[in-house]
Formats: C-alpha cells, sequence, structure tokens
C-alpha cells in the first residue's frame, strides 16, 4: 500500500455486472471497489472476462445487468462524468498515425480540455525520455516508448482512476520497472488503478489486491501475500508448486486448474 492515507471511499464501484454477448454470458455478477491508493488487479485466464468488464467500466459496452459508478457517477446515466474522472490507456494503433506525438498530445489536451502550452508538451515528453522523438510519429517508436505517450496521453488530465489493459505485454525489463513506477506515482498521490495483466510478478510487485476472474466469476478478492497465504495448504495449489515454495502463479493456477483455455 502507498504511505499515503486512503481514502476510503471507493473511486470505481462495480456491483453485480453482467456482461453477455448474445446467449453467451461472458460476465457474471462480479462486483468489487477500487480505492484511491490502491492498484487493483484483474487476473484471469485467456477468455476469463477481463477486457469484457474493462470495457463494461470504460462505456464502452453496455452491461446486460449490474450498475458501474465512477467517482459516484452512474456510467450509464452520467457517462460524461464518468468518464472525465477516468484515463483509459489506448493501443498505438488507435491514435491518429498521421500526426507527430507531439501533435497527438496538443489533440489530446484539447479534447480533455487541460490547454497545455508547447513548452509543457516538451516538458511532459522529456519527463518520459522522448526529447528526441517529438517530431516522430506514433509508428516511428519502440513499443516501450509507445507505451510510454500512451500512459502520458491516458493521465493527462489527471484522472482519479485509471484503467490499463496488460500495459507491460512486451515490454523489456527496463521499459516494464518504468512503468511500474508511474503507475506506482499515480497510486501514491491518492488515485486508482484497475489493471489487467497475465503476468504474476507483476502483480506481486505492484497491485495491492487482485481479483481472481475465471468463467467470468470472480473467485476470489485479496491481497497478493493473503492469497498465497491462505492457500499455503490447498491440495489444489500443492499439487501444482514447481519449487517447493508457494507462489502466486501457483495459487493462480491452483485455484482455476492448468486446462489450457480455448
Ligand atoms: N464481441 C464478442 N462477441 C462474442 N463473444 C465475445 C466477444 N468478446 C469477447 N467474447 C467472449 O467473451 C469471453 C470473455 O472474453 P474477454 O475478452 O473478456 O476475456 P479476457 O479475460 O480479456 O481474455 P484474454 O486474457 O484472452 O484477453 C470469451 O469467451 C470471448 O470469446
Amino acid at each position: 500500500m502507498s504511505n499515503l492515507p486512503t481514502r476510503r471511499e471507493p473511486i470505481l464501484e462495480v456491483d453485480h455486472l453482467n456482461v453477455r454477448y448474445g446467449n453467451f454470458t461472458a460476465v457474471r455478477s462480479i462486483s468489487f471497489e477500487v480505492f484511491g491508493g490502491e492498484i487493483f488487479g484483474l487476473l484471469g485466464p485467456n477468455g476469463a472476462g477481463k477486457t469484457s468488464s474493462l470495457s463494461a467500466i470504460e462505456g464502452l459496452l453496455k452491461p446486460s445487468a449490474g450498475a458501474i459508478s465512477v467517482c459516484g457517477f452512474d456510467i450509464a446515466s452520467k457517462p460524461l462524468h464518468a468518464r472525465a474522472n477516468m484515463g483509459v490507456q489506448l493501443q498505438a494503433t488507435s491514435f491518429q498515425q498521421e500526426l507527430t506525438i507531439t501533435e497527438i498530445i496538443r489533440l489530446y489536451s484539447r479534447i480533455y480540455d487541460v490547454n497545455l502550452t508547447d513548452a509543457e508538451i516538451h516538458e511532459r515528453l522529456a519527463a518520459i525520455n522522448l526529447t528526441d522523438s517529438i517530431n516522430k510519429k506514433i509508428a516511428q517508436l519502440s513499443g516501450g516508448q509507445q507505451q510510454r505517450v500512451s500512459l502520458l496521453i491516458s493521465t493527462i488530465h489527471d484522472p482519479q482512476l485509471m484503467l490499463l489493459d496488460e500495459p507491460t505485454t512486451g515490454l523489456d525489463p527496463q521499459s516494464r520497472r518504468y512503468l511500474w513506477d508511474r503507475i506506482e506515482q499515480f497510486r501514491d498521490k491518492g488515485h486508482a488503478v484497475l489493471i489487467t495483466t497475465h503476468s504474476m510478478e507483476e502483480a506481486e510487485a505492484i497491485c495491492d489486491r487482485i481479483a481472481i476472474i475465471d468463467h467470468g466469476s470472480i473467485i476470489a478478492i485479496d491481497s497478493p501475500a493473503a492469497l498465497i497465504e491462505n492457500n499455503l495448504t490447498n491440495p489444489a495449489v500443492l499439487e501444482v508448486v514447481r519449487k517447493g515454495k508457494v507462489t502466486l502463479e501457483d495459487v493462480f493456477i491452483g485455484l482455476t486448474g492448468t486446462a489450457i483455455r480455448s
């Protein structure tokens, strides 16, 4: 947990959320809260329902049942207020490919009504070590550089909640550490972070609490340390331990099973 006092009112509230695609239920009545000063991880095997949940929270997909609120604003009845309080990390391909990164940042700062001067934009790019790339287009950046730009843009309006869908996949250890630091800084300012990841190392390193989701249902919510502690004698977990010591990955596989998902 951060050293700053945690505000105990939730920034994000997800209440009995259901997502259906036709007859198929991808998310089954999940409920959780994410508080200010907290990094909350949503972990689950492929197809478990993580992206569907995130899409509903972002307001991109209409839930079949349940309620979602951000800073007290219901995403269904007050979508603009709810979305003004969230920052969503976009994929590099979502950005305007013909613009330079300076132009993209200027565009998003106007969309979010932040009005950064050119000097302030360059300052922010210098802060993420991209001074040399200010006139490059997004496709001309490496994966790690693209992720840094994307994180900068998602937090340009200083949102209360940040939503990150597998933000460090494919990054080298240096870039991953850098992003972890930025995410922790955001948390330490009292903001809330919801992150999905397949990396148990990442979940253990930065998440204060995690929910494990499987077949659309949440099957466990706790801190990484408590999840390990509570499963030290779970036979399903002990069966998959590889190095004599129970890890978060052992707990994850013990709880969700060894079968590869389609
Ligand atoms: N647009 C869609 N139409 C129909 N089914 C969908 C659609 N999007 C997702 N699904 C199904 O919903 C289930 C949950 O998918 P989702 O993408 O939310 O899982 P996920 O946990 O994010 O998986 P991954 O880790 O592979 O990204 C899967 O069975 C998937 O096939």
